[in-house]
């Protein structure tokens, strides 16, 4: 039956996805096919089940296997009726480790999918940030139809998740809400208080203020005693209690608007606490502060992110003394345990090779960690290895807005540290973390001015784009599963 079908659709110019072919029901079979760049969703059917913006507009009776053809494009109205009848919707977690990839061009899923293949993780494929949806000029809709056309795609049946990223505000909450996402992180940074604006006096009278459950939480936890099952210990200092609770009391409000707003609008959903954008390092009396805040009102979160000691930079490794993050993870893994047993994340994970390992370790095998620049830094490599002279042009690009791009993320690169004309017969030039922090950042501007040379690489090449992103993952997972 499969050739028969892939013989026509050949004939009518289509690219046929072959592992994409399964069946979805006694009458119905689907896969994915492409032609010119634009992929769309084939339909084989006996009885009458149909999507809307057919691409032939009678369906096409194929007489040889008995069923009748119809192509569509994976619109949301459509999507929604797929869902409502067969399980290809994201859902919440069910592993122990779950992986974040963001996929900002929408092409690349179908190798993230391969990627976990022979890993015991839960793949988070619609991972998306506000700040990269503007960037890029999508919305929540297309980052997961996208998602799912890759699921398709690639004939995935297991669970996946769709993870709406360093949400800030509830415009985009509810967004992402009416998409369907199944894992909502909520980025506190902009919300916390910055306590060195303050006078001493100021913050004394800020204290004394503090809602009663701050308070509280104050008194049961100043003075006490930590004993880590390593017989390390440690003591919960009163007076950085108080800070925590001065820097965190406002956001927790946040917090508790967004958590009523979901469990009133999504059924079962995994929410993500995530302080590690802020310029600070997330003491244990944060964490406590933060955890027992969220659970005495009521909020059962699946997971947090604080921020570790040392730089996690986007597009390069860990900067910092593993021996010192090993300590202060040892005192948050254990905080997780002690308060209810939620995950640790791990953000702006990508190309943390030095860490993986003892963040797998520490963590008992049970942790998040997000990625997502590193695998649009495959599609620049592949572009640099296909096209030299579009690269040259995505470089000169990138370096000309590099102080714009540089707004919205910490990298410590700078305009004098690159050339004017960049060597091109260097093929190590892609692997400089200098250039990898520039390409990782410009995304937003080089889609701006180059969209379509970038896709034409992107489509004409897609299998070894896709073995790009593959490879690179799965050296993510080598490092994260190494014994
Ligand atoms: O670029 C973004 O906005 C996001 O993809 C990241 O900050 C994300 O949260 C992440 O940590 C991926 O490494």
């Amino acid at each position: 039956m499969i050739n028969k079908v892939a013989e026509y659709l050949s004939r009518e110019g289509f690219y046929f996805y072959e592992k994409s072919f399964r069946k979805f029901s006694e009458d119905i079979y689907i896969f994915v096919v492409k032609k010119a760049n634009e992929k769309s969703i084939g339909l084989l059917t006996q009885g009458d089940f149909t999507l809307s913006s057919p691409y032939f507009t009678e369906r096409k009776y194929l007489k040889e296997i008995g069923y009748y053809l119809n192509l569509y494009p994976l619109t949301y109205e459509n999507f929604v009726i797929l869902k409502d009848k067969f399980s290809i919707a994201p859902s919440p977690c069910n592993k122990k480790v779950s992986f974040g990839m963001g996929d900002r061009l929408g092409l690349v899923t179908a190798a993230h999918i391969r990627a976990v293949e022979n890993y015991d993780v839960f793949p988070v494929l619609a991972q998306q940030s506000p700040r990269e949806l503007m960037k890029t000029h999508r919305s929540f809709k297309e980052a997961i139809l996208k998602a799912i056309l890759g699921v398709l795609e690639e004939g995935y049946t297991g669970k996946f998740g769709a993870d709406a990223d360093h949400i800030k505000d509830e415009n985009y909450l509810m967004e992402a809400i009416d998409a369907g996402y199944t894992m909502y992180t909520l980025d506190l940074s902009d919300m916390l208080v910055k306590l060195s604006d303050y006078t001493e006096s100021q913050l004394k009278e800020k204290a004394e203020k503090l809602n009663i459950t701050s308070k509280r939480i104050i008194e049961r936890f100043k003075g006490k005693k930590f004993v880590m099952p390593t017989k390390e210990a440690f003591t919960v200092s009163e007076e950085e209690l108080y800070k925590s609770a001065l820097t965190y009391e406002k956001a927790m409000d946040f917090v508790e608007k967004v958590y009523g707003i979901l469990k009133d609008k999504v059924k079962n959903f995994d929410l993500e606490i995530s302080i590690d954008e802020g310029d600070k390092d997330t003491t244990v009396e944060d964490h406590i502060f933060v955890a027992e805040y969220l659970h005495e009102k009521g909020i059962d979160f699946w997971s947090l992110a604080p921020k570790f000691p040392g730089e996690f930079q986007k597009a390069i490794d860990y900067i910092g003394d593993v021996d010192k993050f090993a300590v202060e993870l040892k005192k948050h893994q254990f905080l997780s345990r002690e308060f209810g047993g939620y995950k640790l994340s791990l953000h702006s994970g990508s190309d943390k090779f030095s860490i993986y390992k003892v963040f797998s370790e520490i963590t008992e095998g049970e942790f998040h960690i997000k990625t997502s620049g590193t695998s649009w830094l495959q599609a620049v490599n592949l572009i640099f290895e296909k096209d030299k002279e579009l690269f040259k042009e995505l470089y000169q690009i990138a370096l000309y807005n590099l102080e714009e791009s540089k707004k919205a993320y910490k990298v410590l690169i700078d305009k004098k540290d690159f050339p004017e004309n960049i060597n091109l017969e260097d093929s190590q030039i892609v692997s400089k973390p200098e250039i990898k922090q520039l390409f990782h950042i410009s995304y937003g501007v080089l889609l701006e001015e180059r969209k379509k040379q970038i896709f034409e690489v992107l489509n004409k090449y897609e299998e070894e784009h896709y073995e790009f992103v593959r490879k690179n993952i799965e050296n993510h997972f080598k490092e994260i599963f190494s014994k």
